[in-house]
């Protein structure tokens, strides 16, 4: 996150960091008891390697009560994702076991409603990825306001040129902007998950380059699928 501040500890229960040998990698959040969704390119650089999902956290490396490091069963990256572009940039990630749900670790419902939110709406998106451009990674959850752009203007030839589908957000990314390491994690607006971070690697902190979400309300049927076919 560029441009934010350290997040209150632990008044954001549905964030997951999604680890690979202790690492962050990407953004997440507990969107069922046993299931955290991400993005799709999240899995790029980790071959057949599943993530471990820490739930509970503030902090990635002190010790803190309801913190815990999930095994991950199963990973279903969605069908239509693919290295080329940001269509379909979703993951969802289905814990070894249900998570225990407490003050730290609580679910955050996403929109089903598909209507674009209204341009000017703050969202507020969080994440452990990097503070700066020299790649400072933060050690405490850091988040930030921004304020919706219509798609029109998104994608003007000036900034994403056409690139931004019917199932895609995006929001003002003058100095205070998502970045490296932020994938994965929940556009907040009102209380409801609307969008999720693109894991694609983009310019941050460039108004010319405004951050692009994958919205969620057209993947209902797809999140609501996979949760209830692996569930059994
Ligand atoms: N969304 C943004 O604003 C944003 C993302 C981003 C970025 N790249 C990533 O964050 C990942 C995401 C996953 C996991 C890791 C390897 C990778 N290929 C796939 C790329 C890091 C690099 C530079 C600027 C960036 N900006």
């Amino acid at each position: 996150i560029l441009g934010g501040y350290e997040a209150r500890p632990h008044l954001k229960p549905f964030m997951a960091s999604l680890q690979l040998d202790g690492q962050h990698v990407c953004g997440g959040f507990l969107v069922a008891e046993q299931w955290v969704l991400s993005a799709a390119h999240c899995t790029e650089e980790t071959g057949d390697k599943l993530f471990q999902v820490l739930l509970g956290a503030h902090s990635l490396t002190e010790q803190e009560p309801h913190k815990r490091l999930y095994r991950v069963r199963a990973q279903f990256p969605h069908p239509g994702s693919n290295k080329h572009n940001n269509k379909d940039d979703l993951l969802l990630l289905q814990l070894e076991e249900k998570a225990e749900l407490n003050a730290d670790v609580q679910v955050l419902p996403f929109q089903r409603e598909d209507r674009d939110v209204a341009p000017d709406t703050v969202c507020e998106v969080a994440g452990w990825g990097i503070t700066s451009h020299s790649g400072r990674r933060p050690d405490r959850l850091q988040q930030v306001e921004r304020p919706v752009i219509s798609r029109d203007v998104c994608n003007h030839r000036t900034r994403h040129d056409g690139t931004i589908t019917n199932n895609m957000m995006c929001t003002d990314s003058r100095r205070k902007d998502t970045c490296k390491g932020d994938s994965g994690g929940p556009l907040v607006c009102g209380g409801v998950a609307e969008g999720v971070v693109t894991a694609g690697s983009r310019v941050c902190g460039n108004y010319k380059k405004p951050a692009i979400y994958t919205r969620l309300a057209p993947y209902a049927a797809w999140i609501d699928g996979v949760m209830a076919s692996a569930d059994g």
